[in-house]
């Protein structure tokens, strides 16, 4: 094998290793995840924690937020169905988390779609999430901080063609950023990395990004330090579920059934053989 090819066989050994070592210590340790999140993303985002080994807890009353942020594990905040009466909770539970260092990550769903909501993403933002992660719509709308070409929460863009944002939004906010797509970029401004598994159906599936945004919240959890390894790890778990969800599925509807259990069945021969991550 030439040596170029040997160096990245081990680059690939080395992040399904890691992948794997991180979903293990998350189904050992059961991190708590508290989500607020938008009504059509609650179910499949705490099925989706459950199924990985976490505990969510969709606790968004802002009554509630001093007692209970300070003992979770990581917090997921998504601006999906946001009117006014939710922002003070989403401020007030990322106020918290920072306080009691606890990471949180943030899904700018549609950042690009009204005045309101990109100027509460912005204020989010400013907040110091440990990672954003969004489509390339929500990453391009938020990195110009313009409203833009987006089909409302679907994207407009092809991640790849986010990438540069993605880098500028990375260096200006300090959060690792990643957007998703065919090919999911994770990165924290300076490098760049690709996570290639998933498949395209999961974009007929209602708030599959929303749920993968809350295992990144999860893999964050168990390894707060290397945000960028947990986020493209997340991002690669998912997606090879997705994959073997899709070797059973007809369509959108058992895809979301087989994606479940995919992710709850997932052993280390299919995470070995599947993961693909390179540098971009
Ligand atoms: N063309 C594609 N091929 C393979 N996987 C894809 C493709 N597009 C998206 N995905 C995967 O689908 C999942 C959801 O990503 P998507 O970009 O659709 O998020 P989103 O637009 O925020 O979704 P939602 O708002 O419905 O939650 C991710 O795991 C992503 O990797
Ligand atoms: C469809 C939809 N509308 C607001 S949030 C949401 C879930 C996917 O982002
Ligand atoms: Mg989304």
């Amino acid at each position: 094998m030439e040596p170029s090819n040997l160096n990245k066989e081990q680059d690939q050994n080395s992040w399904a290793l890691n992948a794997w070592t991180l979903l293990s210590k998350l189904r050992d340790q059961s991190p708590l995840i508290q989500c607020i999140t938008n009504f059509v993303s609650m179910d499949l985002m705490a099925n989706t924690l459950l199924s990985a080994g976490a505990s969510p807890a969709m606790i968004h009353s802002i009554e509630e937020i001093q007692d209970f942020t300070p003992l979770i594990h990581a917090l997921c905040i998504n601006v999906g169905t946001l009117s006014p009466a939710w922002l003070p909770a989403m401020r007030e539970a990322a106020l918290v988390a920072n306080k009691a260092g606890k990471p949180w990550i943030l899904d700018p769903v549609a950042a690009g779609a009204s005045c309101f909501r990109l100027k509460a993403c912005l204020e989010l933002v400013g907040l110091k999430p440990s990672v954003i992660r969004g489509n390339g719509s929500e990453i391009i709308a938020l990195s110009k901080a313009s409203l833009g070409a987006t089909k409302g929460v679907d994207s407009s863009h092809e991640s790849m063609d986010a990438m540069e944002a993605a880098k500028s939004l990375a260096q200006s906010s300090g959060a690792i950023v990643a957007v998703s797509g065919a090919v999911d970029i994770i990165t924290d401004g300076h490098r760049v990395v690709g996570a290639h598994n998933g498949v395209s159906m999961l974009q007929k599936v209602t708030a599959t990004g929303c749920a993968v945004t809350a295992l990144i919240a999860a893999f964050v959890a168990v390894d707060p330090l290397h945000a960028l390894e947990a986020t493209a790890s997340a991002l690669s778990i998912f997606g090879i579920a997705g994959e073997m969800g899709m070797d059973m599925a007809k369509g959108p509807a058992s895809l979301r059934m087989h994606l479940i259990d995919s992710l709850y069945n997932l052993d280390q021969a299919s995470v070995s053989s599947r993961l693909k991550v390179s540098s971009l």
